[in-house]
């Protein structure tokens, strides 16, 4: 993907040993939050935005040429100046406009990459008025319901969007991580390989507990008339996968990914891909017989490390798989 500069970028020099392999830059990490003030109604979008860049970049790598670098700080400042301009209406929209933008922004840059993060914040309900009484300070005014301008920082999972243009193609990934799930029952374990060193006791009833990573691809031409509500369609998928990993009676976690993942391909038209990655947070039966106690499938010890790590795609009949397998 990455254009090369005329031969001159390159040093002069003997023959070469080394050549220049794929690269990308841009500032990592912008903090964004984006109040939307509708009357004393505010509305927020608390984003985590990492632009990467690509392009024909040769000279800047091989003779310290910046002349067709557009520099980090103003992928940061853009971030700003767009979520001033055009608003937040989604991380995935947020994204599809920088992407757009930065794509010939510059003769040079020809593929953008956007990365983010969203945290959820809800509204702390409206305060009651506080009692007034002799020697108190004046009761403050009712707070009527409008005044809507308080929030906590929810600990739900982490929204995540990354978008990719290359002044062609879309790709528009999104997700979610940090998705803590439990079933305590309703998960068994048995049939499994065996070896010399398997020690692990089969079980027909078990915790079943993971935290969710879960990247889902739309298939998406980049024809805005055709972009689905992407708050809509993200909620759409949380729910699905909550739904699929509750109700699915589970003899693995694998089989539970693959229930996961199909009902989100199943339920979403426009998705063609999804990829888990589950670790599965094991939760070992306490063994009370030393103080006279028989354990019921009630006192657990949820170890932290090792875990079990089990990930996969589940594609679209027809569809190629196209989400990076990072580790
Ligand atoms: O659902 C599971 N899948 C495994 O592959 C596995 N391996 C293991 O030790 N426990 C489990 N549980």
């Amino acid at each position: 993907m990455t254009a090369s500069s005329p031969a001159g970028a390159r040093p002069p020099g003997p023959a070469r040993t080394t050549r220049l392999g794929q690269n990308q830059y841009g500032k990592a990490e912008t903090r964004l939050v984006r109040v939307v003030r509708d009357g004393a109604t505010h509305h927020i979008r608390d984003l985590n935005v990492s632009v990467a860049l690509s392009g024909a970049m040769d000279a800047v790598h091989y003779s310290g040429d910046n002349s067709a670098v557009l520099t980090t700080d103003t992928t940061k400042n853009t971030v700003y100046a767009f979520a001033k301009e055009h608003g937040v209406a989604s991380p995935e929209a947020f994204a599809v406009h920088l992407a757009r933008h930065f794509v010939g922004s510059a003769p040079s840059i020809e593929r953008a990459r956007i990365r983010m993060e969203e945290y959820a914040w809800e509204r702390i309900a409206a305060p009651s008025a506080e009692p007034g009484g002799p020697g108190t300070a004046p009761a403050p005014a009712p707070a009527s319901d409008d005044k809507r301008h308080s929030f906590a920082r929810t600990g739900r999972e982490t929204r995540t969007t990354e978008v990719t243009f290359d002044g062609t193609a879309w790709q528009v990934i999104s997700g979610l991580k940090d998705l803590v799930v439990m079933n305590t029952t309703d998960s068994e374990f048995w049939g499994f390989a065996k070896d010399p060193y398997t020690t692990l006791k089969e079980t027909r009833d078990r915790i079943l507990a993971t935290e969710v990573t879960a990247r889902w691809r739309h298939d998406w031409t980049g024809d805005a008339q055709d972009a689905p509500d992407w708050d809509d369609s993200w909620a759409r998928a949380r729910a699905e996968l909550l739904a699929a990993f509750a109700g699915t009676y589970s003899l693995s976690l694998q089989q539970t990914l693959y229930a996961m993942g199909a009902r989100v391909i199943e339920q979403l038209p426009d998705v063609a891909e999804i990829r888990l990655s589950l670790p599965n947070k094991h939760h070992f039966l306490v063994d009370l017989e030393p103080f006279g106690l028989k354990n019921d499938n009630e006192v657990y010890f949820a170890a932290d490390r090792p875990y079990g790590l089990i990930e996969g795609t589940v594609l679209r009949e027809g569809a190629e798989a196209a989400i990076a397998v990072t580790d």
